[in-house]
């Protein structure tokens, strides 16, 4: 199976019953810990032995450990775990509820003291007296005396981790490491035990090479290897380095005396501003572009290159810092350069390997809520092997961990957390698997009425539609949301439907009893009847999405769902057989139109992908595209087609673009990729022959046009016509339920729309009436 959402399992997790994380040996101290111990006991001892507090030199090397080598830490986590545990005392029955360490206590009590320190009163003036300025003239010219702190510096005690404290380490090491390139001075022999220690190790090795010390085992939580990212499409050409101007603004000389270390020999204190500046800018302070010029040139310049902004912006962060290092020579940087097409004859190759390609369909899944619709494609998943038996064992496990231990195999449709904790399907889930003769797309509709607009999405990307019904609910099965869902897929278009009558398993007396499917058949075939199906394209078939029975393997002869095993197909072949390709080359070859189901971000290798499914045309790498109604303009970096990479792909197919060259703010669900040659337009008014569920008036509604839904509604009745289109009556004042009619729409943001296309009306909750796009002057 692979998913269309990109969310992938780690197969190593599956079984995982514990903790994801594994701790390393932390038990063994090395040489260099040990030359710690003996070098800092003794500078804490006597710090606590100079406050009265008395501890064993185990505790000392407990506290040195947990902090990191911290002597400050350590010493007032020891003198504060000394104090009498007051608190504790008295709240000693909830700490048995949460025990808590003794550094969380010691870290309370720090924080208690830190918030009743008392701290005078700072000014900014503080900060700027005494500070020379640039233009001071010399007489007048003062030294920069950098005052003892105003209040103490926060620090952490026992809330902070080895971890945090290792996180610390590494970034001290990296700015001693930086700082040593630039100037490294003579070792001081007068160095105390603590400058020592708070040396990065290997400018402690540098000074005495000595044999090797291995790093020391923190209990580090190791996190697993992650899931492996799916896999990649054909990587595109690597793009060439281009020289970018550096636009990086020069400290301000405010910035420059904060962040600037003392030259040699000088002692911060009796240093001057002129000392800290050198005497190019003391002379002349506005030389050179001010930081606003800088940044005022940089938008000029970003401004003058609209489609370099975008290249920067789909690819990646880096791109983008780069990108703004300009310094005046920004308008001539050299443009990005473009994915290659391959210049394939996407119609030829679709004709020649036409008999060899396997059919491909997509159906979504309708019926009533509860009616086992994501325990069915669940089942149907794992019986064609698109999903493994250990994965839906995962399920199991966390299904049952949530009292929902029925809902395992529905977990395999529905992956999104509340659709889990709701037990419902939100959003369309798409799924593929594969027989011998076709690859399928599962559509997974809501089938909750607050869904509605998802599931009309999602019907407008099928090819047929699965009807579910509960052999047990028919009540509830032939009314409420299966009323309304199949009479979406008659208004988005499908003509073919599998009635799957499920949970057979569990009528009663009897499970799997024939006379109450053929009672359930017969309402149901009634009721397609009514609403406009073909009999000749409805298939009906008994099955247990629970049990498995009949859906993609026939049921036991000697079971009691022995009587479906010679009289019904199996789910899976039904589906197979409504499979009609009705894709011809005229529709390839049109211009490329994808309406977006759903749009992805976030990739390192495919910042922003859509996916959808082709309308018309079709597509390869390389091609430009317009996305409307934005009238953005982006590159086809890469193509998926059932989740796997693809040279091109074609009307009629459900694939993922990654996009390139565009700013993911221009794609949204509904929007529409058209080929850059035929961008369709973008209207605000459209005529459609429609069929009336409801009484209709010029009225507000909402205007859904497949993944699209917008405010508008019907603007002027045009006139009634009979099932030929032929006028029956020219500006009715009504069009009642059950009649057609010519009606002008109007919606209130721009839409694209064709000729043909499909569009539902609903208003207030419920559908009115739906038709057909047939004029958009
Ligand atoms: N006995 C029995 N129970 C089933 C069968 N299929 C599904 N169920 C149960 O019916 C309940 C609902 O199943 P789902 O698959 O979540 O139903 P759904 O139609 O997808 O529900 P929504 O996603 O909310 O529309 C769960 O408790 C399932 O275990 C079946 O064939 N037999």
């Amino acid at each position: 199976m692979q998913r269309v959402k990109n969310l992938g399992y780690d197969e190593d997790e599956l079984y995982d019953n514990h903790d994801e994380y594994e701790q390393e040996d932390a038990t063994a101290y090395t040489a260099e810990d040990k030359e710690n111990f003996a070098t800092l006991t003794p500078v804490i001892r006597a710090e606590l032995d100079e406050a009265g507090v008395q501890v064993s030199d185990k505790d000392i090397e407990d506290a040195l450990w947990h902090y990191y080598w911290d002597v400050g830490k350590s010493v007032s986590y020891l003198k504060n775990s000394r104090t009498p545990r007051l608190q504790q005392q008295s709240t000693e029955k909830s700490d048995k509820a949460k025990a808590k360490s003794k550094f969380d206590e010691a870290a309370e009590r720090s924080a208690e003291k830190a918030v009743r320190t008392t701290m005078p009163p700072m000014f900014a003036a503080d900060w700027f007296r005494n500070v020379s300025w640039t233009l001071v003239p010399s007489h007048v010219e003062g030294d920069l005396i950098p005052n003892e702190p105003v209040r103490p510096m926060p620090k952490l005690l026992g809330g902070s981790s080895k971890l945090a404290k290792l996180a610390e380490e590494r970034r001290k090491k990296a700015a001693t490491a930086a700082a040593s390139q630039s100037e490294s001075p003579a070792p001081n022999g007068s160095l105390s035990a603590l400058e020592r220690l708070s040396k990065p190790r290997d400018a402690k090795e540098n000074e005495a090479p000595g044999p090797k010390v291995e790093p020391k085992k923190y209990p580090i939580r190791k996190k697993r290897d992650p899931t492996p990212p799916p896999r990649e499409p054909t990587p595109p050409p690597p793009e060439p380095e281009e020289e970018k101007p550096d636009l990086r603004a020069s400290p301000t000389a405010f910035g420059l005396a904060l962040s600037t270390s003392p030259p040699c020999g000088l002692h911060p204190a009796s240093m001057t501003l002129k000392d800290l500046l050198g005497s190019e800018v003391a002379d002349d302070p506005f030389q050179g572009p001010s930081p606003d010029d800088t940044v005022l040139r940089a938008q000029q310049y970003s401004k003058g290159t609209p489609n370099k902004r975008r290249q920067s912006g789909v690819n990646g962060l880096a791109k983008k810092t780069e990108a703004l290092k300009l310094n005046g020579t920004a308008a001539s940087a050299p443009a990005q350069p473009k994915v290659r097409s391959r210049g394939l004859d996407v119609p030829k190759l679709w004709a020649e390997e036409k008999s060899r390609r396997k059919a491909s369909a997509a159906f979504v899944v309708i019926g009533h809520v509860d009616h086992g619709k994501s325990t069915l494609m669940g089942r149907l998943l794992l019986d064609t092997g698109a999903v493994a038996q250990r994965d839906v064992d995962k399920y199991q496990k966390q299904a049952t961990e949530m009292g929902k231990s029925s809902f395992a195999l529905a977990w395999v449709m529905d992956t999104g957390t509340e659709e889990r904790e709701r037990g419902v399907t939100v959003d369309i889930a798409q799924h593929h698997f594969s027989t011998n003769s076709v690859d399928f797309t599962i559509l997974d509709a809501p089938g909750h009425r607050d869904f509605v607009p998802n599931m009309i999405g999602g019907a407008s990307m099928a090819d047929m539609a699965v009807l579910v019904v509960d052999a047990n609910q028919l009540e509830s099965g032939m009314k409420g949301q299966t009323r309304e869902h199949v009479l979406l897929a008659k208004a988005v278009g499908l003509k073919r439907i599998v009635v799957a009558v499920n949970k057979l398993d569990s009528t009663t007396p009897d499970a799997w009893s024939r006379s109450q499917f053929d009672g359930v058949k017969g309402e149901v075939l009634k009721f397609l009847r009514e609403s406009g199906f073909a009999e000749q394209f409805v298939t009906v078939v008994p099955c247990s999405g629970l049990s498995g029975d009949n859906v993609a393997k026939a049921p036991k002869v000697s079971g009691p769902a022995a009587w479906v095993a010679n009289t019904h197909p199996t789910l899976l072949k039904a589906l197979e057989k409504s499979v009609i390709p009705d894709i011809d080359g005229a529709t390839i070859r049109r211009p490329l139109r994808l309406q977006i189901a759903d749009v992805f971000r976030g990739g390192v290798t495919n910042p922003v992908s859509v996916s959808g499914r082709i309308s018309a045309g079709n597509a390869q790498t390389g091609d430009s595209v317009v996305v409307q109604p934005s009238g953005e303009t982006a590159t086809i970096k890469a193509l998926e087609v059932n989740a796997e990479p693809c040279d091109y792909a074609f009307a009629g197919q459900i694939c993922t673009l990654h996009l390139t060259d565009i700013d993911p703010i221009h794609l949204r669900t509904g929007d529409v990729v058209c080929a850059a040659s035929h961008p369709v337009p973008v209207v605000k008014t459209f005529t459609a022959k429609i069929e009336a569920l409801k009484s209709l008036l010029p009225q507000a509604m909402d205007v859904h046009l497949g993944r699209l839904h917008v405010a508008g509604g019907i603007k002027q009745l045009v006139s009634t016509v009979d099932s030929e289109g032929e006028v029956l009556k020219k500006k009715p004042r009504i069009v009642k339920a059950g009649q057609k009619a010519i009606v002008k729409v109007g919606v209130e943001d721009g839409v694209v729309v064709e000729v043909g296309d499909r569009v539902v009306l609903r208003a207030e909750g419920a559908t009115v009436g739906f038709g057909v796009v047939d004029g958009t002057a």
